[in-house]
């Protein structure tokens, strides 16, 4: 029957085939008796008494194999592969093709040419100064023939002498670019560059210079960064290069009232709006809110765009600002094409038309995703990089790793930082922080943790450990209002105050001069967080260095994160035990003084919400019965919520209501929305 299967099915091989599977079948015959008489001679060997019970199981299971054998489809190709008997074991669908994708090959993303093939940015800040000071050169500035003298002068009264790498590479780059004649249109360009390695002046002086020789007044330019303290950095960074040009610079952001923002912006004149400023620095939101709200705010002679901290910007959608932007720029290209707004003449409607902004991308952790950098839609775009100096891409040269593993996801630290680790127990890094702050004698230092939080109760601990110390320390963090944190900055700058507790609101961009030490009280959960706050020391050449702190758990985790970014560790340091035995007393009453102060602040905010909530409940009654006058009861109670205002806070329109005035004509989700205002305020 078999045989009659096989020759049935493949008359092909019959002729050729029909011994050889014979023969197979004999052989596999003779295997399976071989293998019944070794199992038969075991069991004996166990059981020298079979029992008629075994046999007759035995033959059974013999029989079975006869017959499961009698059913398997013979094929020709099967059996001649068939070397062993076929396994019982239960087969998992799909696993062949889960086994064949983990053999396939893993896809290798292919870089655009422009990520793959970079602009290089060389040069060593330190190495250059020791040259300077060695041979005491001449001012390199003067030796710089497309700096415009009044470059010079204000770079000058910034005590500036060179330009560095990155100045060198892109200033004369952008400078060039526009040099050249319609229809050119200069290519957009990204530069990632370390921290403090002056990237603010290498986008500030080319734009400047171009801006320096127009005639009318436009917002020609427009530099977005993504937090107000850093949109004020850079305000006065540029605002000092154009102290000797007719150019005049804004800063818009919410630290300033809308109205006020807009009579520095625009002029009416016979019923038309005329700009007052050529260069714009926002931040996206703030940018948003005048895009709506200010009547005459055009940017249709946008030449620049300059997103600086761009990753962090881009990763952020920041109320989708670019799409904005463009529907702004579009709009008004329309009006001029649809004739609502009429264009001066043939040339202006020309240049308006379709003209995008140059745009310039700037951040020590820039995106090389090419995936992320498409939703900027750039224009041929030109990287600047100094990610290719990185140790692991020369350990690399020789081996077969792609550009784009090599370059995306890595990124530099300035030359001139030390990284360091200290390795202590979660319960007692406060007293090591102390300890290694008296030990290795950090005078300014930034000190970054996870959360606002945290911040506020370290520094709670710290400045109680300080107390018999000459150290000051301060918290700085997302929790306190704009102004005390401008304050608290001016006083670290100042030298006030010796060490700045902070969150990682402001761990970027921000140029604090001569900090010695950023200390990670909690390790950075992204790479980009640690690369910020890390340069907020070893900036503009000068030596920094930088200390986490690690708890065993951590260590790991921290090591591998670095390695992927394609850096090193650094060295360990330690802080000495006999110090932490010292002061362990002293540590225990700072916890417990801690502890007082979370409970009380616990209790203190029950209580407000409690009162919120029956305020709430109070109102909700007195909606919905007729108007009428309170009784003392309730005046009690409304005396009490208005305790909770703040001194000179107006009086809500809720509370009129409550005094049974005649109610205000407002929707039910008018109402409920004020009441909610009340409650968060
Ligand atoms: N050519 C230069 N010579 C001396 N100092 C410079 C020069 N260029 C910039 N600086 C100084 O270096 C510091 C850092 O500059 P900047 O803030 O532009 O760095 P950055 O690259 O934007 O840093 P971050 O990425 O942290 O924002 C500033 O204090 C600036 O005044």
């Amino acid at each position: 029957m078999e045989l009659f299967t096989v020759n049935r099915y493949n008359d092909q091989a019959k002729s050729t085939n029909e011994d050889e599977i014979l023969q197979k079948l004999l052989q596999k015959a003779e295997k399976r008796k071989r293998k019944h008489k070794a199992v038969e001679e075991e069991k004996l060997d166990k059981e020298p008494q079979t029992t008629e019970h075994t046999i007759v199981a035995e033959e059974l299971q013999e029989e079975k194999e006869h017959q499961k054998e009698n059913d398997e489809p013979l094929q020709s190709e099967s059996l001649a592969e068939e070397e062993t008997p076929p396994s019982n074991d239960f087969q998992v669908l799909g696993a062949e093709a889960l086994a064949a994708a983990a053999k396939r090959q893993k896809v290798e993303l292919v870089l655009p040419n422009w990520l793959a093939h970079p602009t290089l940015i060389e040069g060593n800040l330190q190495l250059e100064e020791q040259a300077e000071n060695e041979t005491e050169s001449v001012s390199a500035l003067q030796q710089l023939g497309y700096l415009k003298s009044f470059t010079r002068q204000a770079l000058k009264q910034m005590k500036i002498k060179r330009p560095f790498p990155v100045q060198r590479a892109v200033i004369p780059w952008i400078l060039e670019a526009h040099a050249k004649p319609e229809p050119f249109r200069p290519r957009d360009i990204c530069v990632s560059a370390p921290t403090g390695s002056g990237k603010t002046l290498a986008f500030a002086i080319p734009i400047v210079q171009l801006l320096s020789q127009r005639v009318e007044c436009k917002v020609r330019a427009l530099v977005v960064l993504p937090v107000a303290e850093l949109a004020l950095q850079v305000y006065k960074v540029i605002s000092s290069l154009c102290s000797k040009t007719e150019l005049e610079v804004c800063l818009l952001s919410k630290q300033h009232r809308l109205e006020d923002e807009q009579e520095k912006l625009l002029e009416l004149y016979k019923g038309k709006y005329y700009s007052k400023v050529d260069i714009v620095v926002t931040t996206p939101g703030r940018l948003v809110d005048h895009l709506h709200a200010t009547k005459g705010f055009c940017l249709k002679s946008l030449q620049f765009l300059v997103i600086d901290e761009a990753d962090r910007i881009m990763d952020a959608v920041f109320q989708n600002w670019l799409y904005h932007l463009d529907t702004h720029v579009r709009e008004t290209t329309d009006q001029l094409l649809s004739g609502t707004q009429a264009p001066l003449c043939y040339a202006e409607l020309l240049s308006s038309f379709g003209k995008q902004p140059h745009k310039l991308l700037f951040s020590a952790t820039l995106s090389q995703d090419p995936e992320k950098l498409q939703n900027l839609r750039l224009f041929q775009p030109k990287l600047f990089t100094t990610v290719l100096n990185l140790p692991v891409f020369q350990l690399n040269e020789g081996k077969t790793d792609s550009v784009q593993d090599q370059i995306v996801g890595k990124y530099t630290t300035p030359a001139e930082l030390t990284e360091q680790y200290c390795v202590t127990e979660m319960r007692l890094k406060p007293l090591t922080l102390f300890a290694l702050i008296q030990q290795y004698k950090w005078k300014r230092f930034l000190c970054f943790s996870n959360s606002a939080d945290t911040a506020n109760r370290l520094a709670f601990v710290l400045k109680i450990l300080f107390q018999s110390y000459d150290i000051t320390v301060e918290e700085l963090s997302g929790n306190m209002s704009a102004l005390e944190r401008s304050t608290t900055l001016n006083n670290f700058a100042r030298g006030k105050i010796n060490g700045l507790i902070c969150s990682d609101a402001l761990a970027r961009g921000i140029d604090v001069a001569d900090v010695d030490i950023v200390i990670s009280y909690e390790a950075a959960r992204h790479i980009k967080t640690y690369i910020h706050r890390v340069g907020r020391t070893a900036r503009a050449g000068k030596l920094g260095t930088a200390v986490t702190l690690l708890s065993d758990q951590d260590l790991d985790q921290f090591k591998k994160m670095l390695l992927d970014a394609g850096k090193a560790m650094g060295d360990e340091i330690s802080v000495s035990t006999d110090f932490e035995v010292e002061h362990a007393n002293l540590y225990s009453t700072a916890m417990s003084a801690l502890k007082d102060q979370q409970s009380l602040e616990k209790s203190k905010k029950a209580i407000t919400k409690r009162r919120l909530a029956h305020h709430a409940k109070l109102h909700k009654e007195m909606e919905h019965k007729d108007q009428r006058t309170l009784t003392l009861m309730e005046k009690l109670q409304l005396k009490t919520i208005s305790d909770i205002k703040k001194p000179g806070e107006k009086v809500h329109k809720i509370d009129k209501s409550l005094q049974g005035v005649t109610k205000p004509k407002e929707t039910k989700r008018k109402r409920q929305a004020k009441i909610f205002k009340a409650i968060e305020k």
